[in-house]
């Protein structure tokens, strides 16, 4: 990693408005986006087969932070790729991120992609990503260690209990990295608040018609109700930890 790099962390929560469609991405006026949300999320895994309609897209939207995402099919990608593929799709905007998104289990297979497009001062989010439920609390710690090269360790999880608010309260205020955790599911909506009362730096929300995950908030309303909220801040470590 060069020392050169320059990545600005968050200092609070950033609503992310994710697209997962080239029709949704050509939709979307720049001037209303700073409304809608903080960072605009290309899942460029769903646009793959368009990079050349993508590119001409992008040029509409110079002047506002991206972030880009090529999913494994795995952890929820819309198309099966194979390494080199999502190398060579991350490769092709590397100059326009801001952010790229990698799953930590991917991290090996793309090493040598990750730390060129990091030497131009793109920040790196590594990422792990569970459709089916949410994994116990020291697997979930083990791979924020694990992730610890990441500017800021993403954790998207289904909730099938609301005892998955407080496991995952209690990863935010214990972990001093830089970190985004969201619930997915029906309980999603609810999680989303609550992380990002807890300093979840990256919080998810859909740009046009579909959701990119199950439970997500349109990013617009995201925004407000996220700009409502106040700050829950760390425990101290003599206390209770999480709710
Ligand atoms: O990983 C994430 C988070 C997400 O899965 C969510 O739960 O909002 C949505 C995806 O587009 C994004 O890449």
């Amino acid at each position: 990693m060069s020392s050169q790099r320059q990545v600005t962390i968050p200092e609070c929560p950033l609503v992310v408005g994710s697209v997962a469609s080239l029709n949704h991405l050509a939709c979307l006026q720049p001037v209303e986006l700073p409304q809608q949300c903080d960072l605009l999320e290309i899942r460029l895994d769903a646009m793959s087969g368009h990079m050349d309609a993508l590119e001409l897209e992008l040029d509409r939207f110079k002047d506002f932070p991206l972030l880009f995402t090529a999913r494994c099919a795995a952890e929820g990608g819309a198309a099966v790729l194979s390494l080199e593929e999502r190398a060579e799709l991350l490769m092709a905007v590397a100059d326009r991120a801001t952010w790229i998104d990698v799953e930590l289990a991917s991290y090996n297979g793309l090493e040598k992609t990750i730390h060129e497009i990091r030497s131009r001062e793109v920040g790196l989010i590594l990422s792990y990503h569970n459709f089916d439920h949410t994994p116990e609390e020291f697997q979930l710690q083990r791979m924020v260690d694990m992730a610890e090269e990441a500017d800021i360790v993403k954790l998207a999880l289904y909730h099938k209990s609301v005892k998955d608010f407080p496991l995952c309260t209690s990863l935010l205020q214990r972990n001093t990295h830089p970190m985004a955790i969201m619930g997915m599911g029906p309980l999603a909506p609810v999680s989303r608040m609550l992380y990002a009362q807890h300093g979840s730096l990256l919080n998810y929300g859909y740009l046009g018609s579909e959701p990119t995950a199950p439970g997500q908030w349109p990013a617009e309303l995201l925004k407000t109700a996220i700009a409502a909220l106040d700050p829950i801040t760390k425990a101290p470590s003599n206390e209770p930890q999480g709710l």
